[in-house]
């Protein structure tokens, strides 16, 4: 046993690169096979993408949002009473009235909800002879931070195009995190191209453990995630890829190493207060 197993300061991630379908029964079926096979293989915390009981893409948000709780949450907690872990149910288009969020919930293995985080960044972007996608035109942004703890790690939850706002992750830094969790569906023009970089900047940046789970790559998709699940560490160093398949990432992330880099270099401590200043406003 390494020292750091021996002390407990270490969590075993399991990052669920899942094949999602049109078929939401389907999704959930598959959803609770990965489920028990991260579990089996000693993960703690089991984490799904971005939409992992639904297309990613504004025309099935509709027609595919339930209620939180509902169908899927109630079957997200009993997967994590089931099988004893700490399970991020990476996002879901959620109902609430007249509005529509891109939501994420995280269930402790007692099957109780610890946390709920609704994007708070909606994607609209517009690449001329690329991608245009407009979430605001279905979706409602989140107004809040979302942390929650396990075994002593505190972990800040962020969706997709959250992890592309510097003052989001180093917010979740100030309030103790040593881990960032983004379910996250970047697609083939913009996850070649930042996927990893940013994952990468927001470890660096905040030196955290950053984990990002997206989708399996499907071409029959209309919107084709990059795939390319990673976890990276507070070095900035990958510690786990996937390729663009259906498969399970494992991480092992290890509060030592956060507090060891965070000694090693200071930057916390060094901020410059009388220059500039993160500022809450919620
Ligand atoms: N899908 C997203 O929310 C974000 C994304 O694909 C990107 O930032 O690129």
């Amino acid at each position: 046993m390494n020292s750091a197993a021996a002390t407990g300061s270490t969590m075993l991630m399991g990052l669920i690169q899942m094949s999602v379908k049109k078929n939401k029964p389907a999704n959930l079926t598959r959803c609770a096979q990965l489920v028990q096979i991260a579990a089996k293989n000693g993960a703690r915390l089991v984490a799904l993408p971005e939409c992992f009981n639904c297309p990613y893409g504004t025309e099935y948000f509709a027609e595919y949002a339930e209620t939180i709780p509902g169908e899927s949450t109630e079957f997200l907690s009993k997967l994590a009473q089931q099988f004893k872990v700490w399970l991020v149910g990476g996002s879901m288009p959620e109902r609430d009235g007249d509005k529509l969020y891109n939501t994420s919930t995280v269930f402790s293995p007692t099957g109780e909800c610890v946390a709920k985080h609704r994007k708070v960044h909606l994607f609209d972007i517009d690449i001329p002879g690329s991608i245009t996608f407009k979430e605001s035109e279905t979706l409602s942004p989140g107004n809040s931070f979302t942390t929650f703890n396990v075994d002593g790690f505190k972990i800040g939850l962020g969706i997709c195009y959250d992890i592309r706002f510097p003052e989001m992750a180093q917010a979740y830094a100030k309030l103790g995190c040593q881990v960032l969790l983004y379910p996250g569906a970047f697609n083939m023009t913009t996850g070649p191209a930042h996927w990893e970089l940013l994952a990468r900047s927001r470890a660096v940046d905040n030196q955290v453990y950053v984990a990002s789970i997206s989708p399996a790559r499907s071409v029959d998709a209309d919107y084709i995630a990059y795939g390319h699940t990673l976890c990276v560490d507070p070095w900035g160093c990958l510690v786990a890829e996937a390729d663009e398949t259906e498969q399970i990432v494992y991480a092992e992330i290890d509060l030592n190493e956060v507090k060891s880099i965070r000694q090693q270099i200071p930057v916390s401590q060094q901020k410059r207060s009388d220059l500039y200043q993160l500022q809450f406003k919620k």
